[in-house]
């Protein structure tokens, strides 16, 4: 399973770090990539990936998300067998708190893909870790994807 990032200051990396280790204890082989590097052409051949990222500007996507985000609009890949699951880390001081992985998700939906679970959210204001809240998302998605 691959996982996507995009980043500005390296937080979505260490979540997408931290989901492969625990994807791997659960007998499944992952694979981190960061949006800078990867080629929205292969995205329709992921059968299922989790795309991870944070929030900056004023609710824009992350420096590495925009090439990826606008890439995404010009080759138009076909993302109708893609399934996908999505983090977001942000800030909920924030008026736009976590808008950009609503903002990719949107991008994805619009070109086929299927999202499976709910997106989870990482708010830096809480103090919490954000890998520990991330891992603790997927475990919730596993649980939803077992029972159904
Ligand atoms: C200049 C700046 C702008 C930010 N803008 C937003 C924002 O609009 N909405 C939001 O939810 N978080 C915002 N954040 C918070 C980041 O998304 C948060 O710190 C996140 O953990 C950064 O992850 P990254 O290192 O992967 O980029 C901003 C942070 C900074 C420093």
């Amino acid at each position: 399973m691959t996982i996507i990032f995009g980043t500005e200051t390296g937080n979505s990396e260490m979540v997408a770090d931290d989901l492969c280790i625990s994807l791997e204890q659960k007998g499944i082989t992952g694979r981190v990539v960061g949006m800078e590097d990867y080629d929205v052409e292969k995205l329709g051949q992921e059968a299922m990936a989790i795309m991870v990222t944070s929030t900056y500007g004023e609710g824009e996507l992350p420096n590495t998300a925009q090439p990826f985000a606008e890439a995404l609009e010009t080759s138009k890949p076909d993302l109708s067998s893609m399934h996908f699951a999505a983090f977001g880390l942000g800030d909920s001081t924030y008026e736009t708190y976590n808008r950009g992985i609503d903002t990719l998700i949107e991008k994805l939906v619009d070109l086929g893909a299927t999202q499976v679970g709910l997106t989870g959210h990482h708010d830096a204001d809480s103090g919490l870790d954000a890998a520990v809240v991330a891992v603790d998302w997927l475990k919730g998605i596993f649980v939803e994807a077992e029972a159904s």
